[in-house]
């Protein structure tokens, strides 16, 4: 019945109800210009269930009107509050402090309790040290069965996740104060090679006209990063010139890794003294005031020369982790890098750091015959300010040269970089070579290289102290004792999350096990040590290459010792056909 009557009444012209309006009844025009077709439906509704709905839909639409005023309100109201009541300071990515920050806030309640997050696997990069990951995923890494395949496939999905953030903006509370974080993704595409590429930005907000709270926090991020990497050596490398155009920094950090203890890199105790005095005086606070007063560049060089593998990088390594800093490698074979690259390079240099300049011999650093003519020219000139134009004509020409021959580094635009006035003073500049014969005098000559250190083939009784450094047990370092405790206390659940699957239990062979000799006492291994060294002639064999056959009887220096003699002979007659092949 009630149908028949809504159904009669929407063939009938609708009535107004203009005259029916209230605050919470708008007229049926309005409402008919925002929901098209409503006098119709509401009049069906009305004749078919009695009930008017306009009161209801008036509500909902003052209401949603209502919202969206103070929602437009709000925003413009926080936008000028932004404006002028609030600080902000943003981070990009491919900055430390950025990795710091972030860092941070993986560890912060915000991470917990956001509604939005990102989820990382570990948080732990391709070169960071896996005993990071025994922290982060409880899993005791060290407690893996040694004599049996890994299954490194179950060890990733073991690995624990780590929530950040994600996108957008978040706030939080820290130390009283109010922060927003928020986290962007930029795309921009390069001008030249059209490739997009996304760069990350973080900005930090806090009440107040000062950025002094957010300065303080960024501070707070950094500690704690320093504090965690005390006993770590960053490792950076000139930034390859494609990243370079997509304005990345001029270093890349390739590595993080665990600082290599002074005590592993075996050499002559005094020499190895020498040299770390030496820089530590340099390094001391007061001394840019001695060397500014008197006049002199503040910088130090170090020339470490001798056969390969006879531990020069590894003392570079050792030098930066003993005096924590970070370490900056630059290969001068690079075909890509060009002279003002060095320069740029050089300029952005921290104040303190240990830059590496490997094998400069081989960089076409040799004294190019244009070279010494044009030092001649230059010496000869008895006025400045023609050895000045000499100077520069040599320095035009060299460029020249490098753009049309791509010569890479001459020794000229070394120079220049070691010595320009833009290269950050206050770094530690080792530069290492295999032939120091091959050098030009101009490389070397004090103020540019101050101390000369030579590496030779290992004595007798550098062998004996590998020897003993090889087999000596572990010790826990004090960073990984507490992470080692830790599990040790969690055991059930290492058990769950075993490292991996033994391989034989899917029928592949295990590994032929490696019998642990363990059966000497401290003084036992010092006299096979002693032994060994006496079966193997002195300075004939690089560090590396001894080190190389203990590493492959790894736990067993009785089978060291009984097969010495049978490798010295092999390696030996190796050595001199090659010598025969390529007399050096
Ligand atoms: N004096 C040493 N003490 C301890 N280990 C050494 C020593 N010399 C070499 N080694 C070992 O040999 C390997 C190679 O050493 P490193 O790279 O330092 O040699 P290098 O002199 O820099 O060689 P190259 O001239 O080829 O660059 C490293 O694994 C290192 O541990």
């Amino acid at each position: 019945m009630g149908l028949d009557k809504g159904l009669r009444s929407l063939l009938s012209p609708p009535q107004s109800t203009d005259n029916n309006t209230s605050l919470t009844q708008l007229p049926a025009n309005i409402l008919e210009a925002f929901i098209p077709g409503y006098s119709v439906i509401s009049k069906f509704l009305l004749d078919a269930l009695g009930f008017d709905i306009t009161i209801v839909v008036s509500v909902c639409f003052l209401a949603f009107a209502l919202w969206t005023a103070v929602l437009y309100l709000w925003k413009h109201a926080y936008a000028l509050f932004q404006r002028y009541g609030m600080s902000s300071i943003t981070i990009e990515s491919g900055d430390d402090i950025h990795e710091h920050v972030m860092s941070w806030i993986a560890d912060q309640q915000i991470s917990r309790d956001s509604r939005s997050l990102m989820a990382k696997t570990g948080l732990v990069s391709a070169w960071d040290d896996e005993a990071d990951g025994v922290d982060i995923a409880g899993v005791d890494i060290a407690d893996a069965d040694e004599d049996a395949f890994l299954n490194f496939s179950n060890w990733e999905a073991n690995v624990s996740l780590r929530y950040q953030p994600d996108f957008g903006r978040h706030r939080f509370w820290h130390h009283g104060s109010y922060f927003e974080f928020t986290r962007e993704a930029k795309q921009t595409m390069d001008s030249v090679y059209g490739i997009i590429s996304t760069k990350e930005t973080i900005n930090l907000t806090c009440i107040g006209r000062s950025t002094q709270p957010i300065k303080d926090l960024i501070r707070e991020c950094r500690d704690r990063h320093l504090d965690r990497g005390k006993l770590r050596t960053s490792v950076r490398r000139p930034a390859t010139r494609d990243m370079r155009n997509r304005g990345y920094p001029p270093w890349v950090k390739v590595a993080v890794r665990p600082s290599r203890p002074m005590d592993t890199v075996i050499l002559d105790p005094e020499q190895k003294q020498n040299v770390l005095a030496d820089i530590n005086e340099y390094l001391h606070p007061a001394t840019p005031k001695w060397y500014a007063n008197r006049g002199i560049p503040y910088r130090r060089g170090f020339l470490f020369y001798g056969p390969p593998g006879t531990g020069k990088t590894s003392f570079s390594f050792a030098i930066a982790g003993v005096f924590g800093l970070d370490i900056y490698c630059i290969s001068l074979l690079e075909p890509t890098l060009t002279e003002e690259d060095l320069g740029a390079l050089f300029t952005s240099l921290p104040r303190r750091c240990v830059v590496l300049l490997e094998d400069i011999d081989s960089a076409g650093l040799a004294h190019r015959a244009g070279d010494k003519e044009d030092d001649k020219v230059a010496r000869s000139d008895s006025t400045q300010i023609g050895a000045e134009i000499a100077q520069a004509l040599k320095s035009v020409h060299n460029k020249e040269m490098n753009k049309n021959t791509n010569r890479g580094i001459s020794l000229s635009g070394l120079l220049n970089a070691i010595d320009g006035v833009a290269s950050h003073e206050g770094r530690v500049l080792v530069m290492t070579t295999n032939f120091p014969e091959k050098l030009d005098e101009a490389l070397i000559r004090p103020g540019r290289v101050d101390m000369k250190v030579a590496f030779t083939m290992a004595t007798r009784s550098q062998i004996q102290e590998l020897f003993v450094r090889m087999y000596a047990p572990d010790e826990p370092s004090p960073r990984t004792k507490p992470l080692i405790a830790s599990i040790a206390d969690n055991t059930k659940l290492a058990d769950t999350r075993l490292l991996g699957t033994k391989a034989a239990s899917d029928g592949i062979p295990t590994p032929p096990s490696t019998p642990r000799d363990t059966t000497f006492s401290l003084d036992e291994l010092e006299a096979i040590a002693k032994d060994f060294a006496g079966l193997l002639p002195d300075v004939t064999f690089s560090p590396a290459e001894i080190q190389g056959y203990l590493l492959t009887r790894k736990k067993e220096p009785r089978r060291a010792l009984e097969e010495v003699e049978e490798w010295r002979d092999v390696t030996l007659k190796a050595k001199e056909a090659k010598s025969k092949v390529a007399p050096v």
